[in-house]
């Protein structure tokens, strides 16, 4: 089978999700390397961030806050801690939440600790290609942070795929989505491929965090899950794509990208540009 967008189905029709209905509060805890990062690109959409991690706090922040963001990219013993009792806590409250699984692949214990996280129903479970190839029981060639080569080729998108369905069907109410070159997105409808995006997405650090932001984002202001986790994929790349015709220098490219954040949501014209398909 090929991932052919011209003879597979279409995706639906989206709506689109800005401006942000309640500017929505997300709680994040999430890792130290791009945590500004992270907090900016949720502002520039017109989300709240929030980075509160502390135990004797999760209760009143669980309290306000419209959705919460855990990414396990770096860690401690009290950081482990805290990240497992938010995810019970948003569990217990009904707050919709996303796993993002920094590093899965590189360590056997970050991988445990996602499936000890995973039991508290995340709304959406993220990570690159390699993560969430380990994540399912694959075997992957993820390096660090990063994902391998191997993972990319279309063999191994559509093996991807189908262990993710598998996954999904263990856990219905969760929303799986993988991100690369090409884009896996699952739930309980379907397996979904995306085509957006740029090279140099994959070279600057922070594109998945912020990718995870974004989803929690904009389902914590009230879009449909699995719409929200298109939706925001989609959009993050389509700032890469227009930002990539006009920089050179990473450091440039970075800035254009994200300073696209806050500009492309201002028209619907961004809507027509996705590109993706439905198996
Ligand atoms: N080669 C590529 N072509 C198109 N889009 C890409 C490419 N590489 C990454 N992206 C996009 O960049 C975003 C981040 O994906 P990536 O898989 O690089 O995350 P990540 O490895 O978790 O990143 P980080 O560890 O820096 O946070 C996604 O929206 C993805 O679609
Ligand atoms: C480089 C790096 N190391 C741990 S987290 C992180 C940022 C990408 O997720
Ligand atoms: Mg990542």
């Amino acid at each position: 089978m090929t991932i052919d967008l011209y003879t597979l189905k279409t995706l639906p029709k989206l709506p689109n999700p800005f401006p942000l209905i309640k500017n929505p509060l997300i709680q994040c805890l999430t890792n130290t390397v791009t945590v500004e990062s992270v907090a900016n690109a949720l502002l520039y959409v017109g989300a709240a961030p929030v980075m509160a991690d502390q135990e004797a706090e999760m209760a009143v922040f669980f309290d306000q806050n419209d959705g919460a963001l855990l990414n396990i990219g770096s860690l401690s013993p009290e950081k482990i801690r805290n990240i497992l009792l938010a995810a019970r806590t948003a569990d217990e409250t009904k707050t919709p939440f996303v796993l993002d699984l920094v590093g899965v692949s590189a360590s056997p214990m970050r991988n445990e600790l996602a499936k000890e996280i995973s039991r508290s129903k995340p709304t959406v479970i993220k990570g690159n290609l390699s993560e969430m190839r380990t994540f399912c029981g694959l075997g992957s060639s993820g390096r660090g942070v990063d994902a391998g080569e191997a993972d990319q080729n279309e063999t191994a998108l559509v093996e991807l795929g189908q262990a993710m369905q598998a996954w999904v069907a263990n856990q219905q109410d969760t929303c799986l989505l993988a991100t690369g070159p090409v884009d896996i997105v699952v739930d309980n409808s379907g397996i979904y491929y995306l085509k957006n995006g740029v090279d140099a997405l994959g070279r600057f650090t922070g594109t998945g965090d912020i990718v995870g932001a974004l989803v929690t984002a904009i389902i914590a202001s009230g879009q449909p899950v699995l719409e929200s986790v298109i939706l925001a994929v989609s959009y993050f790349n389509l700032c890469g794509e227009k930002a990539d015709v006009k920089t050179k220098g990473l450091a440039d490219f970075r800035q254009a990208t994200l300073n696209n954040l806050s500009l492309l949501l201002e028209s619907d014209d961004w809507l027509t540009a996705i590109k993706g398909c439905q198996l």
